[in-house]
């Protein structure tokens, strides 16, 4: 569970976005929105504690058998964060070893996510060798191979095909059965309204809505044509 009150995100003097108050829950897909520049990068990366709240909390309870609790957390950042002195499948592997598993099933969860986001043919490859799209796809592999409990995905589909995107939050939505927290954001609405249980909009250093899909839908003052407008739709 990842719940945030009062809090409000942004850098030293820059206010990103006021008075956040949410409670993120295991066994939920939450698809967090908002217009380029909005705070969605600033809000995830607060959560992670790559960005420090300016006021207020943000606090994690992560019910795992993990020493470590992060290593229950799965995160792929928007900007690539790869080992670039190795292949495609050791970058890929890293992520179980680092979480714990023993080798035997770390290569299996690594082969389970390199077909998963169709790069298995990439293997062998440096991973300057490969393009931007296909290193994003090494970036989510090796987070879907650590197994985490919650995941935490900052626009996974940018420079994914439509049927990889579709893959993907398809595989995120078993998770999200099976009892992992899912937050992932998104420019693309047609997708998340396919798969988010909810929703968290930020728009105009406000917290305009969060809550359930069915209920951004259906809002009175059409948020999701806010939204739209706000993107440029
Ligand atoms: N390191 C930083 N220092 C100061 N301001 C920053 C920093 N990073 C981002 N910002 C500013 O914070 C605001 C929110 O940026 P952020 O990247 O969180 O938006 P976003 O919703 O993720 O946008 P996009 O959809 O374009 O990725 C923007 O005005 C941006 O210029």
């Amino acid at each position: 569970m990842i719940i945030a009150n009062k809090l409000r995100i942004g850098y030293k003097t820059t206010t990103v976005v006021n008075d956040l108050n949410f409670k993120l829950e295991e066994g939920k897909f939450i698809a967090l929105i908002g217009a380029n520049g909005a705070g969605k990068s600033t809000l995830i990366n607060t959560m992670i504690g790559i960005v420090k709240p300016l006021a207020g909390r943000i606090n994690w309870q992560v019910e795992t058998d993990k020493k470590n609790p992060f290593n229950a957390v799965g995160f792929s950042p928007q900007s690539q964060l790869i080992d670039w002195y190795t292949n495609v499948f050791d970058n890929v592997i890293q992520g179980p070893l680092l979480a714990g598993y023993k080798m035997s099933v770390a290569k299996k969860q690594a082969e389970f996510a390199l077909e998963l986001l169709d790069i298995v043919d990439l293997k062998d490859k440096p991973v300057d060798h490969i393009s931007g799209g296909q290193q994003q796809r090494v970036q989510i592999a090796r987070e879907i191979a650590r197994k985490p409990k919650i995941y935490i995905l900052d626009e996974p589909t940018t420079g994914l095909d439509v049927e990889t995107g579709e893959k993907l939050f398809r595989y995120l939505q078993t998770e999200v059965k099976n009892g992992a927290l899912v937050l992932t954001s998104s420019h693309d609405l047609t997708l998340l309204e396919s798969y988010a249980d909810q929703v968290l909009f930020i728009n105009e250093h406000e917290q305009q809505f969060f809550g359930s899909l069915k209920a951004f839908l259906a809002d009175g003052t059409s948020l999701r044509d806010k939204y739209l407008q706000e993107r440029g739709n």
